[in-house]
This record gives structure tokens, C-alpha cells and sequence, in this order.
């Protein structure tokens, strides 16, 4: 294991560089604030916290959209946090408008990927909803872990303006949550996309965040080959290797979509 924990110095500059950044996002659209999905995990969690910091509650609007699939648990945490934070917020049921596209194409119906993903895309809808209505940015809530190996739907919540915890890995996310006064019952969760029921980060992945984050650091994003990151970590290459085929399958994902170049 490496440490990839920030010293308290870095806790604070990573804290005024993020919402210095979120106003800068807003400053240069010319917005009225933004807009967030608060799914009471703890991405979304901090996101919401940091754009508060930054650019005060009133400018600040919460989206808590339940499916069939959510837990009751993460629903009320959602209200929490908006609440706690003082923002304005809606909860809207999205199950009806997913049960809406499947009656026009009952063909997915079952399939628990493209119906998930279709929860997270029916989210996204609704972000831009109240952002075109509001002249809002859409914050995203992605961290550097989740965007590596593409654990995203694309263009469902990868559809947003800005990432503001863009480039902190899983644990950092959680270290600085608990750092800016999230609370601790919100920081320690289990991640979970809650796109199907049972469904958590780290079995779908096959890996917990803790060496996914490592390995990100050591080869991905840093200069390690494979068996020299197996040694480090003291993982086997095979790991290593499997994190970096899901970062390479998943730049699709992270890359502005291509077509031909112009005919010469
Ligand atoms: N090589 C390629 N070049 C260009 N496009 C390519 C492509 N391969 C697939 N595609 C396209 O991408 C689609 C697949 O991508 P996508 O629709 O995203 O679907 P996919 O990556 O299969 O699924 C999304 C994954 O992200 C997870 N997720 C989603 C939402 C939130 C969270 C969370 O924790 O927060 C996690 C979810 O549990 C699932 O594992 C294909 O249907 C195809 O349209
Ligand atoms: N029920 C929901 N209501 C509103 N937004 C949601 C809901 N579920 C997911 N989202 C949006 O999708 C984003 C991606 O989900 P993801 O699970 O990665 O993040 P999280 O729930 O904030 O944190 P964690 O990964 O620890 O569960 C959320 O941060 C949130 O913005
Ligand atoms: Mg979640």
C-alpha cells in the first residue's frame, strides 16, 4: 500500500483550489449557480458541500430522484444533506419516466445494465432540465477512480459541465469530505451506484477502492510498469493488468467522440 493521504496543509489548499474553481466554471458562463444530483453518497455528498463553500446555499440547487431501486437509507441521507446545507431541492420519482421509455421499447426490458443506465441518463435529463430553466451548471460528481476505468454511464451522470472532484482518487474524496465537516455516517459508506438493487462499487469492479486507487496512482497516472507496480503494492501483475485494460476500454468514455478527418 502507498499513502495517498493529504497532509492537513494539502487538505486546505485542495479545499480553496476546488471552490475557487466552481466559481470560476460559473463566473465564466455567466450562471445563476449550479445545479446537483444528491444521491446521498459521498461524492455527491462533498460536491455539494464544496459548491455551497463556494458559492453559497442560494445558489445551490439539490435534484434527490429516487428509483424503485434506491434505498430508503440514501434517499433520507439526500434530504439531509440538503437540508443541512440550507439549498433548495426537489425529489422527483424517476421510475415513471424509465417505465415510459421501456413502454415505447419493451425489448430492454430485464436488462439490468440498460435499464440502469437508463436511470442514470433519465438523471441527466432532469440535471439539464433545471439548468437550461435556471441558467445553471451542472456539477458532475465524478472522482479520478471512477473516471480511469470508466465506472460511469456515458452520458447519464458523466453528462454534466465540470468535474470539481475530478482529480481526487476514491480515498482522497473521503478524506477531504471528512476534513470540510461531512458526517462521519456519510463519509464511511459503501460506495453504490444503485443503478440495480444490491449493487456496490467495489464487487462490481473486483477490487477494492483501496488498491484501485493505488494502482491508478502508481501506473496509470504515474510512471510504473506493470511489474514494477505489482512489487510496490505487492499485487499480483494480473490486477495491475486488469486495471489498466478497464482504463484503456474506457477511453471512449473520458474523449470528446471523433469523426473523420476532413478529406485532404
Ligand atoms: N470502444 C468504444 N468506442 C466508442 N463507444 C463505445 C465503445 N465501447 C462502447 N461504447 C459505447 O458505450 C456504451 C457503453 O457505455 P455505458 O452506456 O456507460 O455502459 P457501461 O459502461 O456498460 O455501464 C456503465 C457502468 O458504470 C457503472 N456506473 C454507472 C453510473 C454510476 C456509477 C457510479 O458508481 O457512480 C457507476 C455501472 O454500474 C456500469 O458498470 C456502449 O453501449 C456503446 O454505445
Ligand atoms: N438517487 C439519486 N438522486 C439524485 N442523483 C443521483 C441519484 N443516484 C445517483 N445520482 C447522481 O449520480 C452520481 C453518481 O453516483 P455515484 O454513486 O458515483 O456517486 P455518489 O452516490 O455520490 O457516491 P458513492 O460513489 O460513494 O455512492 C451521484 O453523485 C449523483 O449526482
Ligand atoms: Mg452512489
Amino acid at each position: 500500500m502507498i499513502d495517498l493521504r493529504f497532509s492537513d496543509g494539502e487538505l486546505e489548499r485542495q479545499r480553496d483550489h476546488i471552490t475557487e474553481f466552481i466559481r470560476e466554471q460559473v463566473d465564466a458562463a455567466g450562471a445563476d449557480g449550479v445545479v446537483l444530483g444528491l444521491s446521498g453518497g459521498i461524492d455527491s455528498t462533498l460536491t455539494g458541500y464544496l459548491a455551497v463553500e463556494a458559492l453559497g446555499s442560494e445558489n445551490v440547487h439539490g435534484l434527490v430522484l429516487p428509483a424503485t431501486v434506491s434505498s430508503e437509507g440514501n434517499m433520507s441521507d439526500a434530504e439531509l444533506v440538503a437540508r443541512d446545507l440550507e439549498i433548495s431541492y426537489d425529489v422527483i420519482e424517476i421510475e415513471p419516466i424509465v417505465d415510459s421509455l421501456l413502454s415505447v421499447y419493451p425489448e430492454a426490458e430485464g436488462d439490468r445494465e440498460a435499464v440502469g443506465n437508463a436511470r442514470a441518463r433519465v438523471r441527466g435529463v432532469l440535471n439539464y432540465l433545471v439548468a437550461n430553466h435556471e441558467s445553471r451548471l451542472v456539477l458532475g460528481t465524478g472522482n479520478r477512480s471512477e473516471a480511469a476505468v470508466g465506472y460511469f454511464t456515458k452520458y447519464g451522470d458523466g453528462a454534466v459541465d465540470c468535474h470539481p472532484i475530478g482529480n481526487l482518487y476514491k480515498g482522497q474524496v473521503r478524506q477531504l469530505a471528512r476534513h470540510v465537516g461531512v458526517p462521519e455516517e456519510l463519509a464511511a459508506k459503501t460506495a453504490t451506484a444503485e443503478l440495480w438493487a444490491d449493487q456496490t462499487d467495489e464487487d462490481e469492479l473486483g477490487i477494492s477502492y483501496e488498491t484501485l486507487d493505488d494502482i491508478l496512482a502508481t501506473h496509470i497516472d504515474g510512471p510504473l510498469s506493470v511489474a514494477a507496480t505489482a512489487r510496490l503494492l505487492e499485487v499480483d501483475e494480473e490486477t495491475v493488468e486488469r486495471v489498466r485494460g478497464m482504463y484503456e476500454r474506457s477511453g471512449h468514455k473520458r474523449d470528446v467522440p471523433p469523426a473523420p478527418d476532413p478529406l485532404e
